[in-house]
């Protein structure tokens, strides 16, 4: 059977209103599949952060439809979108975002307080995401007794605990030395190879070949290079080359 789409842009574009307006990201179609492990690099400035918030239902575009998880989310009400978000997204960020005076149970816990587990489910939850990320051990830690590659495992398992059909992180590896990278990098393709869907955003050339597919933006563009042979990158179907009959 083929995997369904977890994301899925019809011509998806979004401009700041400024003054003056500010075309951050042009309008593009892009279906991501499940299991899919898809990269995303581009200088800064160039729209990444603007791709995220989209796909994360954290913005609504200005132009085009998004769908995530074959539901069209164009024009929900933005309670619908935080729900969408919560129950559907897992975030990982650069800088872990973790509460600092509560232990890795509570920070992975917590997350689950919206998203209509009962409470009595909610720890057993906890700690069964913090042994699939290796940190059975250190459920009681605080975060500030954690190392860098052991706060973002934490991050990472309050991502997954809702059971999310796509993980979006922004520069996972941003504030990890090399081998610790190395670390977190192995557990998303562990991830990847249980059938999650990763979209991972990076300026890191090694982090981007990890993924299955490596998606480029610049100036607010998203292309996909051509296999090794033609490295000149592909321009994805715009909604104005749909127009243009291109
Ligand atoms: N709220 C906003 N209003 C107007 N322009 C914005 C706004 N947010 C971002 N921009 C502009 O949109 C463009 C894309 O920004 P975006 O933050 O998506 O880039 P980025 O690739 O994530 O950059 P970085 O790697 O530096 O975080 C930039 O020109 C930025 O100045």
């Amino acid at each position: 059977m083929t995997p369904a789409p977890v994301i899925e842009f019809r011509g998806v574009g979004l401009t700041y209103p400024g003054p003056p307006p500010v075309p951050a990201f042009l309008p593009v179609d892009l279906v991501i599949t499940g299991g899919e492990y898809v990269t995303i690099t581009g200088p800064s400035g160039s729209g990444k952060s603007t791709f995220l918030n989209i796909a994360g239902l954290i913005d609504a575009p200005t132009e085009g439809r998004c769908l995530l998880d074959g539901m069209d989310t164009t024009g929900l009400p933005d309670s619908d979108r935080a729900g969408l978000r919560g129950r559907r997204i897992g975030f990982v960020f650069q800088s872990f975002h973790l509460l600092p005076h509560r232990s890795a149970l509570d920070n992975v816990a917590l997350a689950m307080v919206y998203s209509g587990v009962p409470r009595r489910e909610r720890a057993a939850r906890a700690r069964d995401a913090l042994v699939r990320v290796g940190l059975g051990h250190r459920v009681d830690a605080m975060p500030t007794r954690l190392s860098g590659g052991e706060r973002q495992r934490v991050a990472i398992a309050r991502a997954l605990v809702g059971r999310p059909s796509l993980l979006l992180c922004d520069e996972p590896t941003g504030n990890l030395d090399t081998a610790t990278a190395d670390s977190v990098l192995a557990l998303l393709d562990d991830l990847h190879k249980d059938g999650m869907t990763l979209v991972v955003i990076t300026h890191d050339a090694a982090v981007a070949a990890r993924g299955s597919r490596a998606l480029a933006i610049r100036d607010g563009r998203l292309t996909e290079p051509r296999p090794a042979r033609d490295a000149r990158p592909a321009p994805l179907h715009t909604s104005a080359d749909h127009r243009s009959g291109a």
